[in-house]
């Protein structure tokens, strides 16, 4: 995505100021411009851009900067704080509760994404033991209804929608009722996408709206509006009230600076982005974590969450003990393949790890690490117990090989390879032993897994390429100072151009 570069962008043009010997006026100039130039390519609102830049300026007053002050630090913090303001309105959006009904309507442009974004957003409530239901009282596109209970059948989730009847504010309000009664608590109505000029179908919204009297309407946007996207949201906020929006296809190569400039058109959080087709596709948008993400900076709390989601907690400890004693067996590396997938796409997991980007994961990229941990998951359905539980590699002869290879459909070659790959992952866990305690708190022992490893190791494990990526050994270093045990999920990732 675009904005992975804006981020890659302003990182540089920090990195650059904080390279030079004195950091005086010129430097901090060159600077701004630079993030200046890279937000405006951005697509972000001209005025939002200048505002920035001159706060920027007036909380950085180099000449009251004494000697001996941290100048880097403070620019740097003052550039993080800004480019959170510009995202932020400075309120919080309604936010439903598990197990009290709420009425969430959605609306937004024609084709902006907003029925994938409905099922998106009723899923990923669904995954989390909310009851949300959906319904279609979008009657003006042809084939809007059987695209929701599409999705809504893949997802299972209970629809309501209507072929006869063309009166969406009537399909709206039976559809709220019968979810009310079922004790559903999220209710998620989709509209007819409608362009600002469409006076009769935004009379149509207002009327659903004030039919269904929503806790909650979002507004959905798609990234690549660009510098449109300002006046059209201000046109959605004037005739119904919305109190969030989504920001659809930041996966694609729209600019995204535009939509994120939603927020200061419509005073209201985005609380969503959509990073790609699929259900899962979808991602929480927090301000702080997201600007850390973008400058390269990780989001360590995101990252838990992730870890906590897909590992089930009671299986933590036990894991944590097993890894703790040296024990790395392919049974566990197909586990650890299992969570690495349920985490959803790899690049989202990848960014919330300090000093990494999406953009250090191409969607290409992704693509082919999920499929070569899918391949690796198949060829080990095809091991006997014994050999998936044994600690000792020598247990893999040449006919066992040969009878995975047959069993599983692949080449000799590549159970060699994912036999390799284990190798290299239980060498690595095997020198990390000792930071798997878990703490009282459920955490990692993450200084003991920094101690154990070993900066030469690690550059030996990963991929040369991404090696120069990182910045190279001294960058690397760095790194695992702040990160811990990530290493060894990179090695995963991108361990292997094989
Ligand atoms: N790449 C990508 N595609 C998306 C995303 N969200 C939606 N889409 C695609 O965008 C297209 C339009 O999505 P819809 O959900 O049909 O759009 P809509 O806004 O409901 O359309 P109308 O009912 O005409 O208003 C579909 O092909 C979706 O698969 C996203 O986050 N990333």
């Amino acid at each position: 995505m675009v904005l992975a570069q804006l981020g890659g962008s302003i990182s540089r043009a920090i990195q650059q100021m904080s390279n030079a010997t004195i950091i005086d006026e010129k430097v901090l100039n060159e600077c701004l411009n630079e993030i200046t130039r890279a937000l405006l390519q951005a697509d972000v609102q001209f005025k939002l851009v200048r505002d920035m830049q001159s706060n920027i300026k007036k909380i950085v007053n180099l000449d009251d900067l004494a000697a001996g002050h941290n100048k880097r630090k403070i620019i740097q913090q003052a550039i993080f704080n800004e480019l959170c303001k510009m995202l932020d309105p400075g309120k919080t959006s309604f936010a439903p509760k598990k197990g009290k009904t709420s009425v969430v309507m959605f609306v937004g442009l024609q084709g902006s994404g907003k029925t994938t974004t409905c099922t998106k957003y009723a899923y990923y409530h669904q995954k989390k033991g909310w009851k949300p239901a959906l319904v279609c009282a979008d009657t003006f596109r042809a084939g809007a209804f059987d695209q929701l209970k599409q999705n809504a059948t893949k997802a299972k989730i209970p629809f309501y929608g209507s072929y006869m009847e063309s009166d969406p504010v009537k399909i709206a309000v039976e559809g709220v009722e019968r979810f009310k009664k079922e004790n559903c608590d999220l209710i998620i109505v989709d509209t007819s996408g409608r362009h600002k000029q469409e006076a009769a179908l935004f009379e149509e919204m207002r009327q659903v709206s004030e039919a269904t009297n929503p806790d909650l309407v979002i507004f959905v946007m798609d990234s690549s509006i660009g510098q449109a996207a300002f006046d059209q949201a201000q046109a959605f906020k004037q005739s119904v009230a919305v109190g969030a929006v989504i920001v659809t296809k930041m996966d694609g190569h729209a600019k995204g600076g535009g939509a994120l400039s939603a927020v200061a058109a419509t005073k209201s959080p985005v609380i969503f982005i959509g990073t790609g087709e699929h259900m899962d596709e979808f991602e929480i948008f927090d301000v702080k974590p997201f600007v850390s993400r973008l400058l390269g900076m990780g989001d360590w709390s995101g990252f838990m969450d992730k870890i906590h989601e897909v590992v089930p907690m009671d299986q933590q400890p036990e894991l944590m003990q097993k890894l703790a004693e040296g024990t790395f067996t392919l049974r566990i590396m197909y586990e650890q393949f299992q969570n690495i997938l349920k985490m959803g796409p790899i690049s989202q997991v990848f960014s919330m790890l300090p000093g990494f980007s999406a953009e250090l994961m191409p969607k290409g990229r992704e693509k082919e690490s999920q499929s070569k941990l899918k391949r690796y998951m198949t060829m080990m359905d095809s091991m006997t117990d014994a050999e998936l539980d044994s600690t000792n590699p020598k247990i893999m002869s040449e006919s066992r090989i040969m009878r995975i290879a047959r069993g599983s459909g692949h080449q000799l070659r590549q159970v060699m390879e994912l036999l390799e790959e284990y190798k290299r992952l239980a060498k690595l866990w095997s020198k990390m032993k000792g930071g798997f305690k878990m703490s009282k708190k459920g955490d990692m022992n993450m200084n003991a897994l920094s101690r154990n490893m070993n900066v030469q190791n690690m550059s030996k494990v990963l991929p040369p390429n991404l090696m120069k990526q990182i910045g190279g050994v001294g960058a690397l270093q760095n790194l695992m100072k702040q990160m811990g045990s990530s290493k060894d999920m990179m090695g995963m990732f991108g361990g292997g151009d094989k």
